[in-house]
This record gives C-alpha cells, sequence and structure tokens, in this order.
C-alpha cells in the first residue's frame, strides 16, 4: 500500500511535493525552498495537472511574501515580480494563474494571510474534485444504466493532478466504489507517458482494474466496442465550454463522436476562464523537441529532426457530451444521436 501523500503541500517554509517525474519507479517528495525550485518543478512537470498547479501558484506566493515580507512597497514589487515568474512557468492550465493572483489579493493582510488561504485551498481541492467527479459519475450512469463501465482516460486526471482525488479520474474512483467500473483503459499518453507512470500507478495501488495502450489504439478501441464512455480532464474551459486539454484529447473526441460514446470533460470551476468566449484564444503549450525524439535519454529519432510538440489541443464544445464541474454540468454540446436504421447507437 502505498504511503498517501498529498500530492503537494507545506511544510515549515518550504513547497513539499510528490516529484511526479520519479514515479512510477520510486515515490519521492522534494522541498521547494525558493521561486526558482518551484519554477523549475513546474517547468519539467515534477508537479503537474491544474488543480495542483494552482496550489503550486498560491504556495508560490506565500513561499515569497514570507521572503521578502509585505511591509514596503519594495517588498511587495519583489513579490509581485516572483509571482509572475511561477504564473508564466506554463501558459495552459489557467488554475496556475488563479492561484497566484488569489493569494497576492491577500498581500495587503500579510504573509500569513497569504499561507492560511493558500492552505485553505489545499483543503477544498479535495472536496471540489470529489464533487465534480460525482456529478459526472452521476451523469455517465445515467447514460449507460445497463452494466460496469469500460472507461478510457487520457494522460493523469487523479490525486496527482490535483491535492487529493483527481478530476476524470476521480469519476473512476466513484464508480469502482459504486461498483459500476468493468475497467479502465488508460491511454499512455505520449510524450510523457502521463497516463502509463501515474494513472497506471494510482490505480494499481487501489485495485482499480487498468490496461494502458498506446494513444495510437484508443480509436480501434472504440471501434471494437471496448469502450463505453471516454473521460478527460481539463487545463482550461472557456466561456462557451470549448476545453483545453493534453494533446490528443481531441482525436478522442472526433472518435467518440464518430461512435456515438459519452465524451466527458471533468474539471472544476477554478479551470474554467470566462475571460475567453470561446477555445480560439487558449494559449496552448509548445514544449522542447528532446521530448519528441529522445525516451529515458536515449534517442529515438536523428539528431536535429525538427519536431511539433504542443502539449494541449482545444476541442470545441460540439464535440463534448458535458463538461462537469462541481456546480454541476457547464455545457452540453453533443446531443445523444438518434438510431438511425440499422446502425446501432449505445
Ligand atoms: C486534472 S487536470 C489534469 C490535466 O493536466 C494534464 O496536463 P499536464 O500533465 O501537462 O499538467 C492533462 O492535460 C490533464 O488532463
Amino acid at each position: 500500500m502505498v504511503l498517501v501523500l498529498r500530492t503537494i503541500d507545506w511544510d515549515t517554509d518550504a513547497v513539499v511535493i510528490i516529484d511526479q517525474t520519479a514515479l512510477p519507479g520510486r515515490l519521492r517528495t522534494l522541498r521547494l525552498d525558493t521561486v526558482d525550485a518551484l519554477v523549475e518543478a513546474i517547468r519539467r512537470l515534477a508537479v503537474r495537472g491544474a488543480p495542483a498547479l494552482g496550489a503550486a501558484g498560491a504556495l508560490g506566493v506565500a513561499l515569497t511574501a514570507r521572503e521578502h515580507g509585505t511591509a514596503s512597497a519594495e517588498a511587495l514589487a519583489t513579490v509581485r515580480a516572483e509571482a509572475d515568474r511561477i504564473a508564466c512557468a506554463r501558459p495552459t492550465a489557467v488554475n496556475l494563474r488563479h492561484g497566484v493572483e488569489r493569494a497576492l489579493a491577500l498581500l495587503e493582510h500579510g504573509p500569513d494571510a497569504v499561507l492560511a488561504d493558500a492552505l485553505a485551498m489545499l483543503d477544498e481541492d479535495e472536496r471540489i474534485n470529489r464533487a465534480a467527479s460525482r456529478h459526472a459519475a452521476d451523469l455517465l450512469l445515467r447514460r449507460c444504466p445497463d452494466r460496469p463501465l469500460r472507461v478510457l482516460t487520457h494522460c493523469n486526471t487523479g490525486r496527482l493532478a490535483t491535492v487529493a482525488w483527481g478530476t476524470a479520474l476521480g469519476t473512476v474512483r466513484h464508480l469502482h466504489a459504486d461498483g459500476r467500473l468493468d475497467v479502465v483503459l488508460a491511454d499512455e499518453t505520449r510524450p510523457l507517458l502521463q497516463g502509463s507512470r501515474l494513472t497506471a500507478w494510482e490505480l494499481a495501488d487501489e485495485g482499480v482494474p487498468c490496461r494502458v495502450l498506446p494513444d495510437s489504439a484508443a480509436a480501434a478501441a472504440m471501434a471494437r466496442g471496448m469502450v463505453d464512455c471516454v473521460v478527460v480532464g481539463a487545463d482550461r474551459v472557456a466561456a462557451n465550454g470549448d476545453t483545453a486539454n493534453k494533446i490528443g484529447t481531441y482525436g478522442l473526441a472526433v472518435v467518440a463522436a464518430h461512435h456515438d460514446l459519452p465524451f466527458v470533460v471533468v474539471a472544476t470551476e477554478s479551470t474554467v476562464d470566462r475571460s475567453l468566449p470561446d477555445g480560439s484564444g487558449i494559449v496552448v503549450e509548445e514544449r522542447g523537441g528532446e521530448e519528441i525524439t529522445h525516451l529515458a535519454g536515449i534517442p529515438v529519432a536523428p539528431e536535429g529532426t525538427a519536431v511539433f510538440n504542443p502539449a494541449f489541443d482545444v476541442t470545441p464544445v460540439e464535440l463534448v457530451t458535458a463538461v462537469v464541474t462541481e456546480n454541476g454540468v457547464l455545457a452540453e454540446g453533443r446531443p445523444r444521436k438518434p438510431v438511425e436504421g440499422t446502425r446501432l447507437t449505445r
């Protein structure tokens, strides 16, 4: 049984994280007591996942506020500059900037107030995730009432992507506890393999049935009738429900629509960016080519190979059955197709 640690926490003037780059082989924590160390951990995905990044943003501001104080204009300017470095560490998950801005709003009340609110954010994250994933599980049980579900997932959306419990993978946890989960089909999720390294690790620890598949096999799995629904997370949801999520999500949505399978996005309200009317304004992070040309440090492409490595894509709401948050269904985009002639629909 794995010791259940929070993905991210606070301990005596340092942010403490599970180092997700070491999983599944080694469960180790990192103490991050400088903004430089926190920014570097965010950029190399030692800590990752939208809600976990929101917590990292808030705790990062607490860290710099305690280092520099908030009693002078000069100190406040330094804290705000350090906070902006944290907010800019990764551009797509809106939670990171939301967490930073929530903490900055409390600077006038002093460093202790900033930290107290960040710690409260940690506590409320699990409640929010459990609520959002419960709504999603109930929606799926209404859509697929007749048997335990075979759920296809993408990337990692469990407790490692949040402070605890998870969003899309939290939905799987609810279904499993309800006795309504058959198996999780977890996309390995290249290039950083969050599915095979992290999702499979989380599920193995809890005895949840899981099969890992290449991302390129997901369409065939749906075509072969191996999948009842697709459940994914989100990094930024526009006001109309368009959703930015791990690269490959858009393709899953297209294939799920083709096979008339429920495609559900599970997010938190802190992931919704209502300043964006639709997904066209979402900035998609482009990452380094070495993630494509190397695997565990071993070249898998000729030296100097050009690459295209967007970390996310944007799924239009028209392809989404429902975007679900802790408040319920935020947006619905794809009604169930009627039975057409001899074509079976689920
Ligand atoms: C519950 S948010 C998880 C979300 O974040 C992941 O991206 P990354 O691993 O790059 O932080 C992925 O898009 C997941 O769906």
